[in-house]
């Protein structure tokens, strides 16, 4: 069982909504060189980075926007980064679950510029292809069957999908593949029922962000507590 995203057939290339703001045009990236062991673990962000996930229809995109307006950090949204370079960020369609199979190497090659600048809210639903060195603060969004039952039939979703993805968030399928891919990474697990909470969820990724080393706020290494995890609704 995996959550399952929600990409439309491929659309011709957009010249606004890349997912990055202002990075067009949309070539193909030059393949990074792979680092050493030692280059990875040396290797730091111009500003911390956050990656902000959870199973479709949590509220990523809705409350990685208002982070990166509140904090002033660039959003990207992976689904949209891809979708504006169809033509080499995808490696295929996947039938069954009605949406593109993502070219991971390729995405990850061309946003490795942009995540080494730094200062970045990085949107998507799996976590496990990205570089552990660009994440500096992991924060999952979750939400109750209801909540999301709810989300994901007013975007017309089909059954199996719809199912599929209200399983995978009671099953924490999310979570666990974040905590498992940065388990040494400050985390929050924030809920995102009601339009309510997102003001105060923005706060609490604001002030863990601030707590980070270069986060902003003084934040010293260990202001927040590696792998903590906080629930709130
Ligand atoms: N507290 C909340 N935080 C964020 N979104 C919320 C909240 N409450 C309700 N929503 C609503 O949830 C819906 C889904 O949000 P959004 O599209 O941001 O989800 P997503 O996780 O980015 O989905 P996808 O991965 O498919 O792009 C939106 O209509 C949004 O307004």
């Amino acid at each position: 069982m995996a959550a399952n995203g929600g990409a439309s057939p491929p659309s011709p290339p957009a010249t606004a909504a890349d997912g990055v703001a202002g990075a067009l045009p949309l070539p193909r990236p030059v393949p990074a060189p792979r680092m050493t062991a030692a280059a990875a673990a040396a290797w730091r962000p111009g500003r911390p980075n956050i990656l902000l996930t959870g199973t479709p229809g949590t509220g990523k995109s809705t409350t990685a926007a208002a982070v990166a307006a509140a904090v002033g950090l660039t959003h990207v949204d992976v689904g949209a980064y891809a979708s504006a370079r169809a033509d080499w960020a995808y490696d295929g369609w996947d039938a069954a679950r009605e949406c593109h199979l993502l070219d991971e190497d390729a995405v990850a090659d061309g946003l490795e510029a942009t995540m080494a600048t730094g200062g970045v809210v990085l949107d998507y639903h799996t976590v496990d292809w990205l570089p552990l060195r660009w994440v500096q603060l992991v924060v999952v969004l979750r939400a109750h069957t209801e909540s999301l039952y709810d989300r994901l039939t007013a975007r017309g979703y089909a059954d199996a999908k719809r199912r599929e993805n209200v399983e995978a968030e009671v099953h924490q399928v999310v979570l666990d593949e974040a905590t498992a891919a940065f388990p040494d990474t400050p985390r929050l697990v924030l809920w995102a029922d009601l339009p309510s909470s997102l003001s105060r969820n923005v706060a609490a990724i604001a002030a863990a962000y601030a707590a980070l080393p270069g986060g902003g706020g003084g934040g010293e290494a260990g202001g927040l507590r590696r792998g903590r995890c906080r629930s709130q609704r």
